[in-house]
């Protein structure tokens, strides 16, 4: 069994043999050097009840007014009463954060493997001259279970492997919930996304672990990016800063809301949705002081489904924005790869 090569920030940090270069990114453009730390605004996004989405009552109109207002144009909210307690939530931090602190050898047992994209490591090299994120994590499918690969599930911090299962499955009412609430936003058949997303759909959830950097001005977290999901569930750091959200142009800061699941539409959906719906562009900064700690949990339409934009949502005013697309996580990768957006693979 193969293993990549290159270490994890981890490993770097602890060699204590100065930042390598990869991680540095040169400055652009015609010379003037913004620092990737510059102090940016906070964005304003509503924090929507998810347990009123779904009432027929003036509150729930009121609350999908709010959803398609906050996903027309950030493409992302903060979902609270969403059925999972605060208790199970603060379970999952520390589980990843004890996973985390785990010798080397300990974490390598789940190890991502050449040619995958599941399991341990830095972030994946996909192509020569990339500059490194400044991320350790750990990949991996939770859904359907039959596709599970249990080597990368680990079985230390005690209870992981119980609390991901758990997880898993308090996930999957919250994502049936917002698929059909997003429906009815924009006057809908409730189970008009979910029908398109199919009973064969994935979920992917991914460990995030942002070390201190020396550096913050020059290196970067996660790359600015678009998810290819059709939408993302994502567990920020309860005290630590770093997400940031682009809107025409501009960076803006992800409030940080304890307890609360932030949810941001990805490609598919803005594809489903026929672009009412943004899958807006979001990167992780970094800072000198503090570990930073996420889990995402990216919903991901079965293989076999064609992605398109609902009929309802065509018109003579509203023309079809997006081709059928399948597979689109491959698709994703290989304009990535070329720094584009792999959304405009699917524009018509
Ligand atoms: O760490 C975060 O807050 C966001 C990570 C992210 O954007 C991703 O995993 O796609
Ligand atoms: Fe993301």
């Amino acid at each position: 069994m193969e293993k990549p090569k290159f270490k994890t920030v981890q490993e770097v940090l602890a060699a204590g043999e100065g930042l390598p270069e990869r991680y540095l990114h040169a400055p652009t453009g015609d010379g003037e050097v913004q620092p990737l730390n510059t102090a940016v605004p906070e964005m304003d996004i509503p924090a929507i009840d998810l347990s009123l989405l779904l009432s027929a009552s003036a509150d729930g109109r009121e609350e999908l007014s709010k959803l398609h207002s906050a996903l027309s144009t950030w493409g992302v909210v903060q979902v609270m009463n969403h059925g999972i307690t605060e208790a199970f939530l603060d379970k999952i931090y520390k589980l990843t954060k004890e996973f985390f602190e785990l010798p080397t050898e300990e974490k390598q047992k789940c190890a991502r493997e050449i040619g995958s994209i599941q399991g341990y490591g830095n972030d994946m090299i996909l192509w020569d001259d990339q500059v490194l994120d400044w991320i350790d994590r750990l990949y991996i499918t939770t859904y359907p279970e039959d596709q599970r690969q249990l080597k990368f599930w680990p079985q230390v911090p005690l209870g992981f492997r119980e609390t991901l299962h758990e997880y898993t499955m308090m996930q999957r009412i919250v994502i049936e919930q917002f698929f059909k609430a997003m429906a009815r936003s924009l006057e809908l058949e409730e189970n008009s996304f979910l029908d398109m997303y199919g009973e064969s759909a994935t979920m992917d959830t991914r460990f995030n672990m942002y070390p201190p950097c020396p550096r913050p001005d020059k290196v970067i977290g996660v790359k600015p990016h678009a998810d290819g999901s059709a939408f993302t569930l994502l567990l920020p750091d309860k005290d630590v800063e770093g997400l940031q959200f682009q809107k025409d142009g501009k960076w803006y800061k992800a409030p940080v809301v304890p307890d609360t699941i932030l949810i941001n539409v990805g490609d598919q959906m803005e594809i489903m949705s026929n672009g009412i719906y943004k899958s807006p562009v979001h990167r992780v900064v970094t800072n000198r002081e503090k570990e930073r700690i996420s889990v995402a949990t990216f919903c991901i339409p079965g293989a076999d489904k064609e992605i398109q934009p609902v009929d309802e949502l065509v018109s003579e005013a509203r023309p079809r924005l997006y081709k059928t697309v399948k597979k689109y996580v491959e698709l994703y990768f290989k304009y990535y790869q070329q720094g584009r957006r792999p959304i405009e693979a699917a524009l018509i």
